[in-house]
């Protein structure tokens, strides 16, 4: 493992019915990092997740996640260490449960409530993330009456609940209209400059969901990375253009990109 490195990921390759979906990837990431994964339809973003969650072992190459091999470790010791939201997981939530339950939920590593009592510490920092992801006021309803937006926010919420070492969130504003994602983008950004935040693993297709704050960015195009850096270098006509396969401009403004076509 590189010193503090958060993910530590050397030549990996993952390979399925003889497809490489990922080839040759190194990629370090520490604590006060904030990536942004980019790259298009089935380029291995979510599979490359999936690696960083502990929850897939890679073909070839070594991973180390957290400091544990994977392979090596049981998933089940990292799964309170990181905090996970993907489409997938969303689904599992029932829709009559209440927001604050599915929050407080995470501190036990289950879906649905199953207990009566909360421990009151665990309710005050359900209460506490919930409001900052800005949803307090809607702490009793139930999950399934919240609009996209705002369950995208009661899932980071929830991801964050075990004050996870790393956090990761696979197209957090996907399905959401313009406002909805600018309100996202904008609690993106507060976590991304708290000091105590945990480390920040975000995936996109598009560069007007990078949130001002997020420090580095990997391109992937057909399992292989094309580019990966800070930021500003890292987003630039040239690397998006060959992600993406063709040519495209790129602008940046106070820390937002927009891109169009060449
Ligand atoms: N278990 C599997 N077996 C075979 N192929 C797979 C498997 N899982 C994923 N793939 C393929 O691997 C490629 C990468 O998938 P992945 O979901 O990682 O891409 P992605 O970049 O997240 O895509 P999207 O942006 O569409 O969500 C896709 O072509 C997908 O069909």
């Amino acid at each position: 493992m590189i010193d503090d490195a958060v993910l530590s990921f050397d030549g990996i390759g993952v390979t399925r019915n003889r497809n490489p979906l990922l080839r040759d990837i190194d990629w370090t990431v520490y604590p006060d990092e904030r990536w942004v994964i980019l790259g298009p339809n089935g380029a291995g973003k979510t599979t490359l997740l999936s690696i960083a969650a502990g929850q897939l072992h890679p073909t070839t190459g070594g991973a180390i996640v957290l400091g544990e091999k994977v392979g090596r470790t049981d998933v089940w010791e990292l799964r309170t260490r990181i905090g996970i939201t993907t489409a997938k997981m969303a689904e599992r939530i029932p829709g009559e449960e209440r927001v604050l339950d599915v929050v407080v939920t995470a501190a036990w590593s289950v879906v649905g409530r199953w207990r009566e009592q909360y421990d009151p510490l665990d309710e005050a920092r359900a209460r506490t993330l919930i409001d900052q992801l800005g949803v307090g006021a809607l702490v009793d309803r139930t999950y399934g009456t919240l609009s996209e937006g705002e369950r995208k926010r009661v899932q980071i919420a929830r991801a964050l609940m075990t004050d996870p070492e790393l956090l990761l969130l696979d197209e957090p504003a996907a399905g959401l209209d313009l406002g909805g994602r600018e309100d996202l983008l904008k609690r993106l950004t507060a976590l991304a400059s708290d000091p105590a935040a945990p480390a920040l693993v975000l995936v996109t297709h598009h560069v007007e969901e990078i949130p001002p704050g997020f420090t580095h960015a990997l391109l992937l195009r057909e399992g292989v990375v094309v580019a990966q850096g800070p930021v500003e270098q890292t987003i630039t006509a040239e690397h998006l253009s060959a992600a993406f396969g063709q040519p495209l401009l790129v602008q940046s403004s106070e820390g937002r990109f927009t891109a169009r076509a060449a």
